[in-house]
């Protein structure tokens, strides 16, 4: 039977659902239309890999591949080894006998613990679902709100010092070798130590006939000379020192890479101290966060804290992540994620945090050079031409190709920091090299796999999203690019199965491409952006950061290879601050339109699944509500004492049921929503004054990763007329 799955994620999400699912259960439930809920929070999927609760994440992943799925998919923890090991302890306290994370996995039954836990570590969840490419943009309602409601934005200088520092050679984009696979095949990396002893690094890669395989490798001592001369730079022209990563969806490369800033930054304490530090388990990659709280156990860690606070003091400015608390961008590898770092840096005029808590311009230092252009590229047309104006400028959608973990974010399985020099091989089931690199020992050599169906269908939903939008769609592909020299190939291929007449379709390299699309958004227009999947992650914050100031206002859907549909809400993250405030004073500042505008399409497929008419109806009006609600401003807003998240909830509420009461296509459903609209309508006063009660205290939700249901229930309805009038509905 058809069914919507709605997901039960993690942070401020977690908590906006506690609000707002009752309300759609309820309307749902009135046309007959099933949702059910799955868990698939880092906690839950801790739990799931001791046997403690269901796996829904591997359900929905087999869902995902078939034509009955529609999940709607809220934004999900992307656990770094800090925030997995304060998971486990939160589940271990609250009495779940689960193991620790084990540090030094030298014995069988450690390494089997090790491995349950990276199977949720990093981006565990969107990889696995995502079974179709992405199509993201701001609906046109948004837009119109955000032009009419321009959000503010920093200053440009024209003299601002704000720039990217990147490697540009002997990195991953320089060294990428790429490969079209001819035949179904197997592949084996393996690599050849320089005494011509054969190390399998990984076994049996299946591939599929006309399959993109690349491989690359990012030389680590040119990283660190890369690193040394980018925080002198930094420090010599008196700008932050800040590192943006993906150490989340990169779990295996980037947290390696993070962990080279920290020694590079730290290179002196590392030279005298670094022993004592392995021996203690206190690792670089992890960060600041873990290895200042970890020298209270040695003997000379007061000596050492000296010198990392030596080191601080000495080095470039820190860009902080929180200044109050003295959280430094080189505490956590995954705080600063740089998908929503770099926009928000540009959103502010170039600026980032110092430890004074005051703007400072920033050298934003991203060593692999793959996607760094489109930064720099963009800060030297605000540096040109200031900040963008929110209330005039065009768009940048996206169709990203995504599906089946396409592209480096389904690199970590074959990613290696390499442990002995030799020459590192990717070797087909014949025995023929196909790709092949000398590496040095610590070098981090990876390959990507991109399924052929995957780059058909993502070809064919630009064509259709083009068409649909009629607006001008570039692929960002640079053909000097190994992998992207094979795509442009399939690209020019596939684009001549579809009717592409009157559109505008063209291929430029990613700086090219920033370029061209900002200055179209600079005259009012729109542009598509067709990319792989970096871009699209990069792109999807990037460009709605500037446009609506944020990705929370989204229509982020996945049209699923095989049929149904995934639909992502917003492209952002679960913001954890969002949570801090919640706790310290009962106030959430999540704004829930990407769940809105995810559930609109969700109700329409589940119309079509199901051949249930009353669907069509919800979807309809809830789409109305939506406008109406961006009409009178019900988003969040940002202080105290006015409506959060909740009131947002509860105004959408009484406009959907007003929509579904005024309609005339379903009766029954008008009249059975009738009462619910007037109740809501007359009680209005009393509801937003019970929900604005309880703010400016603290708030109980009983955990963190793993809150308490009924604890948190409470806290986030706290409206007993509300939940009386949904009650009676
Ligand atoms: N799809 C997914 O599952 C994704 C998950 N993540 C995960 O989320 C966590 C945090 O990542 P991070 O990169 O910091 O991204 P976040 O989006 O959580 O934080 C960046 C900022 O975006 C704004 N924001 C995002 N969503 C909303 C919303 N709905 N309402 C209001 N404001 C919003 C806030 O900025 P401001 O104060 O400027 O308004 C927020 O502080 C990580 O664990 C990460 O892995 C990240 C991206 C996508
Ligand atoms: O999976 C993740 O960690 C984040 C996903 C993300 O940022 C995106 O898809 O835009
Ligand atoms: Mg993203």
């Amino acid at each position: 039977m058809a069914k919507i799955i709605y997901t039960h994620t993690d942070e401020a999400p977690l908590l906006a659902t506690y609000s707002f699912l009752p309300i759609v259960s309820a309307y749902a439930a009135k046309a007959g239309v099933e949702v059910e809920t799955r868990d698939i929070s880092v906690a839950a999927r801790i739990l799931a890999q001791f046997g403690l609760a269901d796996d829904s994440l591997a359900e929905l992943g087999e869902l995902a591949t078939t034509p009955e799925a529609n999940i709607i998919k809220l934004p999900n923890i992307s656990a770094s080894i800090p925030q997995l090991k304060a998971a486990i302890a939160e589940l271990q306290a609250a009495g779940f006998d689960i193991p620790d994370y084990p540090e030094n996995a030298d014995t069988p039954e450690a390494q089997e613990i090790r491995a349950k836990y990276d199977k949720v570590k990093g981006s565990a969840v969107n990889p696995v679902l995502r079974e179709g490419n992405s199509d993201r943009r701001a609906p046109a309602s948004v837009k119109n709100y955000a032009k009419a409601h321009p959000h503010r934005m920093g200053a440009w200088p024209s003299d601002s010092k704000t720039n990217v520092a990147t490697m540009g050679e002997h990195d991953f984009k320089s060294n990428e070798k790429s490969v079209t696979v001819p035949a179904d095949d197997t592949l084996q990396v393996v690599l050849t130590t320089k005494n011509g002893e054969k190390v399998v690094l990984k076994e049996a890669i299946k591939v599929l006939e006309g399959e993109v395989v690349d491989a690359s490798v990012l030389e680590v001592a040119h990283l660190q000379s890369f690193l040394k001369d980018a925080i002198a730079r930094a420090k010599s022209e008196g700008v932050l020192f800040s590192a943006h990563l993906k150490a989340t969806m990169m779990k295996v490369s980037d947290p390696i890479i993070f962990g080279h800033v920290v020694k590079a930054f730290f290179a002196d304490v590392f030279a005298q101290y670094g022993d004592d530090l392995a021996a203690a388990g206190l690792s670089a990659n992890d960060g600041l966060g873990t290895i200042l709280p970890g020298l209270d156990k040695l003997p000379n860690g007061a000596e050492i804290k000296a010198a990392f606070e030596k080191a601080i003091a000495e080095g470039p400015a820190l860009a902080m992540v929180d200044s109050d608390k003295g959280i430094t961008n080189l505490h956590v590898p995954s705080d600063v994620i740089i998908d929503a770092s770099m926009p928000a840096m540009i959103r502010g005029g170039g600026i980032m945090w110092n430890a004074e808590g005051k703007e400072q311009e920033t050298l934003a230092v991203i060593p692999d050079s793959s996607y760094a252009g489109v930064y720099q590229a963009t800060i030297d047309d605000c540096r040109e031409n200031g900040a963008l104006d929110p209330a005039t400028m065009g768009s940048v959608p996206n169709v990203g190709l995504m599906a089946k973990a396409a592209e480096e974010y389904g690199s970590h399985d074959k990613t290696f920091e390499i442990a002995e020099a030799g020459t590192v091989e990717v070797v087909n089931g014949a025995g023929e090299v196909l790709l092949s690199h000398e590496v040095a020992a610590g070098d981090i050599w990876r390959a990507c796999q991109t399924k052929d169906a995957s780059i058909r269908d993502w070809v064919k939903l630009a064509v259709n999203r083009a068409r649909a939008s009629a607006t001008p769609a570039i692929f960002w592909l640079d053909e000097a690019r190994a992998h992207d020299a094979q795509l442009i190939e399939k690209v020019n291929t596939y684009l001549a199965d579809h009717d592409t007449e009157g559109l505008d379709i063209r291929i430029m390299a990613p700086e090219e491409a920033t370029k061209f699309s900002l200055e179209r958004i600079r005259r009012g227009e729109d542009t598509i952006s067709v990319t792989g999947n970096v871009l699209r992650d990069y792109n999807t914050d990037l460009f709605p950061i500037l446009e609506l100031g944020t990705s929370a206002k989204m229509l982020s859907v996945v049209p699923l290879m095989n049929g149904g549909g995934l639909f992502e809400t917003g492209a952002g993250g679960s913001a954890p601050k969002h949570v801090q405030q919640l706790v310290a004073e009962d106030y959430l500042r999540w704004d829930s339109l990407g769940e809105f505008f995810a559930l609109v399409p969700s109700l329409e497929l589940y119309a079509e699944q199901s051949g249930k008419d009353g669907a069509k109806v919800l979807a309809a009006t809830l789409d109305k509500a939506t406008e109406s609600f961006l009409n009178n401003d019900r988003s969040p807003g940002r202080k105290l004492g006015t409506i959060d998240n909740r009131g947002s909830h509860f105004y959408l509420a009484l406009y959907w049921a007003q929509e579904l009461a005024a309609q005339t296509e379903d009766a029954e459903l008008a009249a059975a929503f009738k009462p619910l609209a007037e109740k809501l309508a007359a009680e209005e006063e009393t509801i937003v004054a019970e929900l604005l009660a309880v703010q400016g205290k603290p708030a109980d939700i009983g955990g963190y990763y793993r809150p308490d249901a009924e604890k948190t229930t409470k806290v986030m309805r706290p409206s007993q007329t509300f939940n009386d009038a949904l009650a009676a509905l």
